[in-house]
């Protein structure tokens, strides 16, 4: 049985060339894209990765085709998007959902006081274990171990003594590991940014390739829209896969080409 098959028997199937297109027209949809494995492809290091000029420029074209209906919805700070798409800002969710920029330019953050206990531990458990790497964002604090991976079982450890305080969570993603508040999730970002324009009325697609990416995949599909999660073949929400971020730039591409129709 091919991987095609494969997928199939699990529900969700391989988005054929241009499917996209058809099943999500630019006219009455509203793109939520993950960045780094979905947008981007994963790098040693977070401040390794940046949009080039083709990808930001093909998002800018899809952004005017969708009457400013596409949003970043990520793991990274807003203002870190900011820097990796810059001179493009579009709408944007980050920290998972507990930061949000709306497309008026309204902005709702978390505190990031709330990590204060946590943060000179953490801090001290990435100097004294060499090849850690502590990406402190404020509002989470994500102990990356793509250097070390044979330490994953201890830096979740490190983690779920403070994910015990009541509203903590421990979120994993690709060699991560990341203390942030329970309440927020990617879904729940998309379900505020589709409420307010120039998402509302209009269907959404949420493509995402990580576990973080799961809460959004549950809210699109009973918002009646599109998922799409890149990369391994695996149990997900989504209802379609495609390989690499390499397929989902096609296929935006062929959604761009129908703005031109
Ligand atoms: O929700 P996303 O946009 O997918 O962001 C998830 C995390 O992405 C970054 O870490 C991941 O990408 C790095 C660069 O490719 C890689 O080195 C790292 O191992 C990955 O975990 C980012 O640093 C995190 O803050 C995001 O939560």
């Amino acid at each position: 049985m091919g991987v095609d098959a494969q997928c199939r028997g699990l529900v969700s199937s391989f988005l054929q060339a241009g499917e996209l297109a058809q099943l999500a027209p630019a006219a009455a949809s509203a793109y939520f894209l993950d960045v780094d494995g979905t947008l981007l492809e994963i790098k040693p290091r977070p401040q390794d990765v940046s949009a080039d000029a083709p990808l930001r420029e093909l998002l800018s074209r899809l952004a005017a085709g969708l009457n400013g209906a596409l949003a970043l919805v990520s793991g990274r700070a807003v203002d870190d998007l900011d820097q990796i798409f810059a001179p493009c800002s579009f709408p944007s969710a980050g920290l998972h959902g507990a930061e949000i920029r709306f497309a008026d330019g309204a902005r709702s953050r978390a505190e990031s006081a709330v990590m204060d206990a946590a943060r000179p531990e953490l801090r001290l458990f990435a100097q004294t274990h060499p090849g850690l790497m502590l990406e402190d964002k404020g509002a989470t604090l994500a102990l990356h171990y793509r250097q070390r991976p044979e330490l994953a079982d201890e830096v979740r450890a490190a983690l779920e003594k403070f994910a015990r305080r009541p509203g903590l969570a421990v979120q994993e993603g690709k060699m991560v590991a990341e203390l942030k508040q329970a309440q927020y999730e990617k879904g729940t970002a998309i379900e505020a940014l589709l409420a307010a324009r120039p998402f509302c009325g209009r269907t959404p697609v949420f493509i995402g390739d990580d576990l973080t990416d799961e809460s959004g995949f549950d809210f699109v599909n009973r918002a009646g829209g599109v998922t799409i999660r890149v990369g391994a073949v695996g149990p997900t929400a989504a209802r379609f896969f495609l390989s690499d971020p390499l397929a989902v730039r096609t296929q935006l591409r062929h959604v761009a080409a129908t703005l031109d129709a």
